[in-house]
């Protein structure tokens, strides 16, 4: 078989790494390493904060890239906190972000996430997006990852968190835009069989239990 080409997830996040690890499988034609590198990210609409947190990553980087940004939205609340989510989940907590829905009957929500793919600089970003609907409840299940806890799933009665990660993978906002990236990924590698695996510098995604472990 061919060798792998690289491509580099640049996430400060082990837990985002660690799913995208899991739903990528063995059975991809790429070689994912990974770059914590942290790049400040823009105010604004999802779209423009991936895309514009891709072209930093690429520039730094220059090889292909991918960066991830997660939202999640409260239909109430007209999409927010949206981007700004890692912020109110650290400032609330799950009380305080059900809390902000206290006024409300309308206590649906839900996770979007934005992938965006740039091959190298100057070439143009990809997006690619994944949404999953669900409802905000009081937190239920482990606290492992961000506010897992208090989003149940439409047609579920787990929170994210209460789920096997199996079935969080196969469902998740993550998995959708992953699948998007994957079938693009799947056509350019077989248009195009440069830039092979060379054993790169960057910490291997197939090795995520190295990384230190945030409880965000
Ligand atoms: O599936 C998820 N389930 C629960 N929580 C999640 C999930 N995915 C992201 N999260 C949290 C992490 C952060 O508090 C916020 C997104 O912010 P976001 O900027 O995209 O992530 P981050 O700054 O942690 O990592 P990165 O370096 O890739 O930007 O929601
Ligand atoms: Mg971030």
């Amino acid at each position: 078989m061919a060798s792998k080409r690289v491509l580099t997830f640049v996430t400060g996040n082990p837990r985002k790494l660690e799913e995208v690890v899991a739903i990528l499988g063995e059975n991809t034609p790429w070689k994912l390493i990974s770059n914590d590198v942290d790049l400040p990210e823009l105010q604004g609409e999802p779209d423009d904060i991936a895309r514009d947190k891709c072209q930093m990553a690429v520039e730094k980087i220059k090889s292909p890239v991918i960066v991830e940004d997660t939202c999640l939205c409260y239909n109430a609340l007209k999409g927010l906190p949206g981007p700004y989510i890692k912020w109110f989940l650290q400032k609330l907590g799950h009380k305080g972000l059900n809390q902000l829905l206290c006024g409300y009957e309308d206590k649906t929500a839900y996770a979007l996430c934005t992938i965006a793919y740039c091959e190298g600089p100057g070439k143009d970003v990809k997006l690619f997006r994944g949404k999953t609907d669900g409802t905000i409840v009081e937190a239920r299940g482990p606290h492992k990852f961000g506010w897992d806890p208090i989003f149940q799933p439409a047609g579920f009665s787990e929170t994210y968190a209460e789920m096997e990660t199996s079935l969080k993978n196969s469902i998740s906002h993550r998995r959708k835009a992953l699948n998007g990236l994957k079938d693009f990924l799947d056509t350019t590698t077989m248009k195009d069989g440069e830039n092979a695996s060379n054993g790169s510098d960057g910490t291997d995604l197939q090795q995520p239990e190295k990384r230190p472990r945030l409880n965000e």
